[in-house]
């Protein structure tokens, strides 16, 4: 446009336009007293009181003896350790979240039958099928009377073990077992440190490095951590439930015990990080405690769960 030689008066508003602006700005501030409504209710909603009464009976020395773990145990970890790098991590999330991958269908009651043959070579206090493992979880939230958002993450925080059933899962090792983030230096409070030895990112330049690719503070939800059930789990629920955000944060750490258990890796906690913590360690208790509980009827307990279930995937399918 050629540049116009006269000055050009700005019209102010006047009379009704001045009315509609005003009542503009009183339509945004209602909207604003909604949102925040809206906001605390939800909140109030999912709030939950964050200590478990169900595990003050158990010995809780009994679990997690890695030192006295059979050899099932110590080989997986010794492959774990070994094989997750920050490249094998990069190339596993291309490949099962790639827009070509063709999605397998079933709904969560299916996934968790589907998980009725599967022993995890990683955990020393379980040998039950992890369709019962999922029900202990559930049904110990349950009995302590938590909210029902708190039971279907129970129910389906370990769902993500159906990885090892699709193609592109090398085997146990990229699915089960304890997490750490990759690309910084492996901490020596994960279990079997070890066999981190045999990582090649171990010596790493950068990788090996206690920050490495990250920066203090940046935030745990800002870590890669290694490829396996819970990230998998969290990347396809966040997208496809009704889950609440504590839910999504207990399922996508639960096994990063070098941080909830260990105290590990707390430089890169950044504000909020604290909540997220508490979240993951209420949850805890069920994942871990419940493995000594009497083996559950999966028969009984369906009608019960299928009732939850409905209510938190409403599309009852989920693309896998
Ligand atoms: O052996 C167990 C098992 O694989 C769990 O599902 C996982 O959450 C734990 O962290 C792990 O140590
Ligand atoms: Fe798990
Ligand atoms: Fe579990």
């Amino acid at each position: 446009m050629a540049p116009s030689a006269t000055y050009d008066y700005p019209t102010y508003p006047s009379g009704g336009a001045l009315e509609a602006i005003s009542d503009a700005v009183d339509e945004v501030n209602v909207l604003k007293a909604h949102a925040a409504e809206v906001k605390a209710q939800r909140e109030a909603e999912f709030e939950f009181d964050s200590q478990s009464k169900f595990d003050s009976t158990k010995d809780k020395k009994a679990f997690r003896q890695y030192e006295d773990a059979c050899d099932r145990v110590k080989n997986f970890y010794a492959e774990q350790h070994a094989k997750q790098t920050v490249a094998y991590n990069l190339a596993a999330r291309q490949r099962f979240h790639s827009k070509s991958r063709v999605r397998p269908e079933m709904t969560v009651w299916e996934a968790m039958e589907k998980l009725n043959t599967l022993i995890d070579e990683s955990d020393p206090d379980t040998s039950l099928s992890q369709i019962q493992h999922l029900l202990q979880s559930a049904e110990a939230i349950r009995r302590d009377g938590k909210p029902r958002w708190m039971q279907i993450t129970g129910l389906v925080h370990d769902l993500g073990k159906l990885m090892l059933f699709f193609e592109g899962a090398q085997g146990q090792w990229d699915v089960v077992g304890d997490t750490f983030p990759v690309g910084c230096r492996f901490d020596d409070r994960c279990i079997y440190h070890e066999a981190f030895a045999k990582n090649p990112d171990a010596g790493h330049e950068v990788f090996g490095d206690k920050y490495g690719i990250y920066q203090e503070a940046c935030g745990m939800e800002n870590l890669i951590m290694s490829w396996g059930h819970d990230e998998y789990l969290y990347l396809v629920l966040r997208d496809q439930s009704l889950l609440p955000r504590e839910a999504l944060a207990m399922i996508r750490f639960h096994s990063f015990y070098p941080w909830h258990h260990e105290g590990a890796y707390s430089h890169f906690m950044a504000e909020g990080d604290e909540e997220l913590l508490s979240a993951v360690r209420a949850f805890n208790p069920y994942d871990l405690y419940s493995k000594s509980d009497g083996v559950p009827s999966v028969e009984e307990l369906k009608p019960y769960y299928m009732e939850l279930i409905d209510e938190f995937f409403p599309q009852k399918k989920i693309k896998w």
